[in-house]
């Protein structure tokens, strides 16, 4: 565990002229602000580590001498230090920075950043100028000695140059990378991915990458700075190291340890305040996202500090990019030198406490720092350096323009891929999101339309109860308008909104053919085997293609089965003047169920009739059977005696003429049995005839009976037919709900007639009659329509009316209450002018009384100087 090396650096006044006000003074190891007397002002006082400071000289006289004493001495040396007007950056360097270049050589990841407000000098710290290079330059020249100095290793370093400008990450390198992301796994730790690294040889190399990555960063011009950096930059080295004698000695361990450290040398925007840089526009949105990841940066720091190194709790590095890349040197594993810039004129004395208080913060965090070394046999080192080895060779040939121009394109190649990846890695998350949402919908969707099922069950439930309690018909009795706004949303399965603004709710596990609501916009689908349907009518238009009453019936199920739910006018309703237009036209639609039913109830009495007819017929036909029966005993005996009986099934007249017909001996039918010499005979005979005869009356009786019944259910037909013709005749002016239970009936009355009556005249007539009912229907529904939306309209204007009835009477109101308030105050007024006027009639009487008193004391005083002047006198 390590402390960050924090220095605080005070740039020169920007003027010469000598400082008139409070000025900020460096003295030994430390910065206080003094006034214009060169007093130190109490509270603007920072003192870095005297003592370390005093080491740390002595250290870099020493730094040469003797590599143990800087050993010792490092940690000692890296401790804070602040640097005056006239310290150079190579001063900075080497007191502050140096140690950790170094080590960064030696595997250690380092970071060096520059803190500060605007125009304090961070870019100057570390880019420098041509005469004082800055810690970048400084940086690079002793990375390259030192690898030089190390003669058993290997080394292969990468740059990259990267902004974070307005919360995105471009890569300065190549201008066309833009807004990269920051990434994290265990290879790599975190890395921002598809940023373009350079392998260097030489600082030279480097110092190119390095000015084309200044020419490609954002600066601009604020009131404060000329040249202000409006991103903070991360330039970056890796830097891969191998034993170059493993091999040799045969150590394959070390063969394969690579190390790797990371370089951060970062240049911060500075932080700034508006009412003095000027900014507006894009500078001010600039200033908002660099203020703002300062200000993660604050807030990391202090929670580092906080916990002194051991618990820390959440950092939060997430919350800017910053942060998010220099984790690792934030309390992670690196080196860290923090360089603070300060300005030294008094109007800077808020930013510069501030800075100060940062570099205070920051000197307690404490960092874990460690040689980083891969364990890899495919180790990137190897691989680049032949890679290397390779294009060097192919560059030394008559190529190599060519050549340096496949290894460009090849590696534009590769960052191209590498950034689709990243793309298409990204445009997966975010098809997942939308899956997400997706689904989320369609359980929202499959929920609503749960309860809207089980409010229609909940619906056929009432009605059912309806009709159990009022013993009715299934016809429905009212129509309501239920208006809910959360249902008028709902669009689910079996429930629209209809154009109405009323909903109107279909029944679904009865209804398999068009929605009722497609009556209105005649949308709805034409049920298969009716294919001829009048536009925007349930009911077929055409018959002629129905081949039987069994089609017929299919045809119509769906829509004899259709039924509304109930419709309830909202109470508020019942009371709007439109109440009244829609309670007579349910008068209207009640009169005519009245009327229905009462034709119903004929129907049903002229059913019963016509059932009881057919049972006496059934029983008569039955009879008629017995008396077949007996007709051919009849004839059998009568064969046997030689006698021929005409067939049971001649008529009265047949059987009379047969009588007549008969021998002389046989005509005499009471007793006359004279022509037969066998007596037994003759009883049997006699007996036999009686029989006959008998047979013969049952057989007239029956005859004449049977014809009377079919009379009589001929009558009965008649006046079946008739209430039908009535009740059909009748529905035409009701509802489509009417209609269509009526057409129920009608098929049950079909049914009926089929045993009796010619089918196809009865079907024509029935046709011509649903024609009839079906455009009654549909008028009635159109006027239906026509007044709800009339309803509704006198609805919405009535609540528009009630609003500002509210307003009204709410603004009487409170016209009543000032009024009231006015009166109040007026009596309270009035009250106070008489208690006003007591108090003055009190005080006239009091008046008096003290004039009286005034003049009985003068009185009285004029009698004593009487008695005085008496007594003097005398
Ligand atoms: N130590 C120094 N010696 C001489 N000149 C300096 C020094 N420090 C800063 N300056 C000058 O001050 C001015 C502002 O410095 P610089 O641009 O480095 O500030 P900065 O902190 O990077 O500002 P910003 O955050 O706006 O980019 C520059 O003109 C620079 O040359």
């Amino acid at each position: 565990m390590e402390r960050i090396c924090v220095a605080v650096r005070v740039r020169p006044p920007e003027t010469q002229e000598p400082v008139k006000g409070n000025y900020w003074r460096v003295e030994d190891n430390g910065i206080s602000l003094h006034n214009a007397l060169g007093t130190p002002i109490s509270g603007y006082s920072y003192t870095f580590g005297k003592y370390y400071y005093a080491l740390s000289c002595i250290c870099f006289l020493l730094h040469r001498l003797t590599y143990i004493l800087k050993k010792c001495c490092r940690i000692q040396c890296l401790a804070d230090h602040v640097f005056g007007y006239d310290s150079k950056n190579g001063n900075i360097y080497e007191i502050h920075t140096k140690e950790l270049i170094e080590a960064a050589v030696h595997g250690f990841n380092g970071t060096v950043f520059a803190y500060g407000q605007t125009s304090s000098g961070k870019t100057y710290t570390m880019q420098g100028s041509s005469e004082d290079p800055g810690i970048i330059r400084l940086a690079v020249y002793n990375v390259f000695q030192s690898i030089q100095s190390i003669s058993d290793r290997e080394f292969l370093i990468r740059v990259s140059y990267m902004e974070i400008y307005n919360e995105e990450i471009n890569d300065l390198l190549a201008p066309e990378n833009r807004k990269l992301q920051v990434h994290e796994n265990l290879e790599r730790g975190i890395f921002v991915a598809g940023l373009r690294e350079e392998i260097v040889n030489s600082p030279e190399q480097v110092f190119e990458l390095v000015e084309l990555g200044e020419a490609n960063r954002h600066v601009g011009e604020t009131n404060m700075n000329v040249r202000s950096s409006r991103s903070h930059t991360i330039f970056r080295m890796v830097i891969e190291s191998r034993d170059k004698n493993a091999e040799i000695n045969g150590n394959s361990y070390d063969k394969d340890a690579v190390r790797v450290s990371v370089l951060n040398l970062v240049d911060l925007a500075g932080s700034e305040r508006v009412a003095k840089t000027g900014a507006g526009g894009v500078r001010l949105k600039e200033g908002t996202h660099i203020n703002k990841s300062l200000m993660s940066l604050g807030t990391v720091i202090n929670k580092l500090s906080e916990g002194g190194g051991k618990q820390r709790g959440h950092v939060p590095y997430r919350d800017s990019k910053l942060t998010r890349i220099l984790q690792p040197a934030l309390g992670g594993n690196a080196k860290t030198a923090i360089i603070c810039t300060v300005a030294p004129e008094e109007i800077h004395t808020d930013e510069t406490r501030g800075t100060l208080q940062f570099a205070s913060r920051a000197k307690r965090v404490t960092n874990c720092a460690k040689v980083n070394e891969v364990m890899t046999d495919a180790a990137l080192l190897k691989r680049q350096k032949r890679e290397i080895e390779e294009l060097r060779k192919k560059l030394q040939g008559s190529h190599s323009g060519v050549l340096e121009q496949e290894i460009l394109k090849l590696r534009n190649d590769m960052l191209k891929f590498e950034l689709e990846r990243e793309k298409l890695a990204m445009e997966l998350e975010e098809e997942r999101k939308a899956q997400l949402e997706r689904d989320r919908r369609i359980m929202e969707q499959q929920q609503k339309i749960e309860n809207l099922s089980t409010l229609v069950i909940n619906s056929d439930q009432d009605r059912n109860s309806y009709k159990l309690n009022s013993g009715e018909n299934n016809y429905p009795r009212r129509l309501s308008l239920e208006i809910s706004d959360q249902e008028r949303r709902s669009t689910g399965n079996g429930c629209r909104e209809s154009s109405l603004g009323c909903r109107v709710t279909l029944r679904k596990e009865k209804f398999q053919t068009p929605a009722f609501e497609s009556f209105f916009d005649g949308s709805a689908e034409k049920p298969r085997s009716c294919s001829r349907l009048a536009d925007g009518s349930p009911l077929p238009s055409d018959f002629g293609n129905i081949a039987d009453e069994d089609m017929w019936m299919t045809m119509n199920k769906g829509h004899v089965t259709a039924e509304l739910d109930f419709l309830q006018s909202t109470p508020n309703r019942n009371h709007s003047p439109v109440a009244s237009y829609v309670s007579s036209v349910h008068d209207i639609v009640e009169g005519y169920q009245g009327e229905i039913e009462s034709l119903k109830q004929q129907l049903e009495k002229a059913l019963q009739e016509k059932q009881e007819v057919e049972k006496s017929l059934e029983n008569q036909l039955l009879l008629n059977d017995e008396l077949k029966m007996a007709v051919s005993d009849l004839q059998e005996i009568s064969k046997e005696l030689g006698i021929a009986i005409p067939d049971c099934k001649d008529d009265q007249r047949g059987m009379s003429s047969y009588l007549q017909e008969r021998s002389p001996q046989e005509k005499s039918v009471n007793g006359a049995c004279v022509s037969y010499t066998d007596e037994g005979k003759e009883n049997h005979f006699s007996k036999l005839k009686a029989k006959f005869c008998k047979f013969v009356n049952m057989f007239d009786h029956y005859k004449k009976e049977n014809s009377e019944l079919h009379q009589q259910c001929q009558m009965l037909n008649k006046q079946l037919n008739h209430a039908v013709a009535s009740l059909v005749l009748n529905t035409g002016n009701g509802t489509e709900i009417e209609g269509r239970s009526l057409q129920n009936e009608e098929q049950v009355a079909g049914k009926v007639f089929t045993g009796l009556e010619d089918q196809t005249a009865h079907r024509d007539a029935d046709k011509e009659r649903n024609k009839f009912q079906s455009e009654e229907s549909m008028n009635l529904w159109e006027r239906l329509k026509m007044s709800a939306e009339h309803v509704s309209l006198l609805d919405n204007k009535l609540a528009l009316l009630t609003i500002e009835k509210d307003a009204i009477s709410k603004a009487l109101d409170n016209e009543l209450n000032r009024q009231e308030q006015k009166q109040l105050d007026r009596r309270f007024c009035e009250l106070l002018v008489d208690e006003l006027k007591q108090v003055s009639a009190e005080m006239a009487g009091r008046d008096t009384m003290l004039a009286l008193i005034c003049r009985g004391i003068r009185e009285f005083e004029d009698t004593m100087e009487e008695k005085r002047s008496v007594k003097l006198v005398s």
